[in-house]
């Protein structure tokens, strides 16, 4: 194991810029509310750092949250937008103050994607399986893994075909991989010595591996799923961490969106003219109307504020939001993408610019579904030209924003004094991040692990798998029968002994 500092475990949430320190109603925590403008001499008395001291900041690397906190919260988190602004202008003293011993440790979290056509099958299963993506009610829990199983297999061809149009796998892991190296030097240009991690939640590099590394050479915290890798481990549990779970408000990230688009504009014949199409990644809309996802919200706000940049450059072009990539039968977020685009060539728009927005790097969803799909639909129904503005990837506003973000996330690391008790009991050890969390739904000890290797024959693996096949086609069996009345039970006269 990892030797353990053992610095009290602090933290606080940066969000986008506007930041906050844990919710009014965790009344064991005297909340140092907005360190930056009222702590920064506190966290000097409060933590002086010991050589051991590691600091971990946890950055999400899709821009907003999907099934998220309260409304609630998000008014509160809201409540000190100045922060940001007071923290910039501290920053030379920031950096002295917790560059000058502490290890610091960025983990850029994102979900992965599949990486060979092989891969597609069992990464499907690994995002299937995770309860956030499917909800089942507590009581068919156990139904999880085999209908991720299921889905999995049925929608593999089709994702594959997918993958295979666009060379053979995602390239997500690549960028990633070079969005943390260009963080990483953006960070050093800043003097901000750090190491940085990336962490895929369904594919590699698995958070979990990530955090292994993560935590032997700094520290570090993906909520739920860092929630629980946090809580049943003695160093970690130790460690100084902060996450920063999105800035799509952030001036940097949007001006650098504006600047893209800006570009792609001038590329058509008549830029005036162009209709600015954002494609934002979609969700069932329950997340939004029955969980308080924040997402929709989040996309609308974020798509004023680039258009409010362009306005200000001068760009006064008009705009409109649909989202893509919807999977299975329920009802997801409108308007579909694909539904607004005929509608706008119905309309006589002739001149599309897409723009996808909840991506900050080239994937499937922007490489075959908007490139190929979606522009194809597009020209089939009346528009004339076509354009798309590539994702984000390496850009350096947006890099240098996030290494900003980074920085100004610094003085929250540790700015919350708790005993290891307490860190147990509330791991992020952030009320919001808690609150956040706590939302989602309160039990976190049963994440699927990934799988890392299909195994073929009789393996424990497969007996486990074929056991719960079984007891789903007992249950579909039992279910056709009981709403149909016929079947193998009623041919043995055995169901209607029940009724
Ligand atoms: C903003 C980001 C994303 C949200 C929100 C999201 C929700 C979501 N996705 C699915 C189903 C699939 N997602 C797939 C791939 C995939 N999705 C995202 C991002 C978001 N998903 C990424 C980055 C990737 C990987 C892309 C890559 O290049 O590999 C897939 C597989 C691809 C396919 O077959 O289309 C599926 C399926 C659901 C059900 C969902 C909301 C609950
Ligand atoms: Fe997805």
């Amino acid at each position: 194991m990892w030797s353990s500092s053992q610095a009290s475990t602090r933290g606080v949430v940066e969000m986008g810029g506007r930041v906050e320190a844990g919710p009014s109603h965790f009344p064991k925590r005297p909340a140092p509310r907005n360190p930056a403008r009222v702590n920064l001499s506190r966290t000097h008395a409060v933590k002086p750092c010991s050589a051991g001291d590691r600091a971990g900041i946890s950055v999400k690397c899709n821009l907003g949250w999907s099934s998220q906190p309260s409304p609630d919260l998000k008014r509160h988190l809201r409540g000190f937008s100045s922060a940001s602004e007071a923290v910039l202008t501290s920053q030379s003293d920031l950096r002295k103050l917790f560059v000058g011993n502490e290890k610091i440790g960025v983990l850029l979290l994102n979900l992965g994607g599949p990486e060979t056509l092989d891969d597609v099958q069992p990464f499907l299963f690994n995002l299937f399986a995770d309860p956030d993506i499917i909800r089942l009610p507590r009581l068919f829990r156990f139904l999880q893994k085999p209908l991720a199983q299921f889905i999995s297999v049925v929608r593999a061809p089709k994702s594959k075909e997918g993958y295979a149009s666009i060379g053979g796998g995602s390239p997500l892991r690549q960028i990633t991989d070079a969005q943390a190296e260009a963080l990483k030097e953006a960070l050093c240009e800043k003097d901000v010595p750090a190491k940085v991690y990336v962490g895929m939640r369904y594919w590699h590099p698995f958070t979990e591996e990530a955090i292994q590394q993560f935590s032997i050479s700094t520290s570090g915290s993906s909520l739920r799923l860092l929630e629980s890798i946090f809580r049943e481990d003695e160093y970690l549990v130790n460690m100084q961490h902060t996450v920063i779970p999105s800035w799509y408000q952030r001036e940097g990230y949007i001006k650098a969106m504006a600047t893209l688009i800006e570009n792609e504009l001038t590329k058509f014949p008549e830029p005036q003219k162009v209709m600015i199409f954002f494609s934002a990644h979609g969700v069932p809309l329950a997340y939004v109307e029955e969980a308080g996802d924040p997402y929709k919200a989040e996309m609308e706000e974020c798509i004023d504020l680039i258009m409010e940049e362009l306005e200000k450059r001068g760009i006064t072009n008009p705009c409109t939001l649909a989202y893509q990539s919807r999977v299975g039968p329920v009802e997801w977020l409108k308007p579909y993408t694909d539904e607004t685009i005929v509608e706008l060539g119905q309309k006589g728009v002739k001149s599309l610019l897409a723009v996808p927005i909840s991506f900050v790097s080239e994937h499937i969803e922007t490489l075959e579904e908007i490139d190929v799909e979606y522009k194809e639909l597009a020209l089939e129904s009346g528009i004339k030209h076509w354009g798309r503005v590539s994702a984000l990837g390496c850009e350096p506003t947006f890099i240098s924003d996030l290494a900003d973000a980074v920085i100004e996330s610094l003085p929250y690391v540790g700015a919350m004094a708790v005993s290891n008790l307490e860190a147990r009991q509330s791991l992020v050890p952030l009320g919001s991040v808690e609150e956040l969390l706590a939302a989602y739904d309160s039990k976190r000890d049963e994440l699927p692990p990934p799988v890392i290797v299909w195994e073929w024959g009789w393996t424990k693996s497969a007996e486990t798998w074929n056991g719960r096949a079984a007891m789903l086609a007992v249950l579909v069996l039992l279910m056709l029968e009981v709403t149909t009345g016929e079947g193998f039970l009623h041919q043995w006269g055995i169901l209607p002994l029940f009724r």
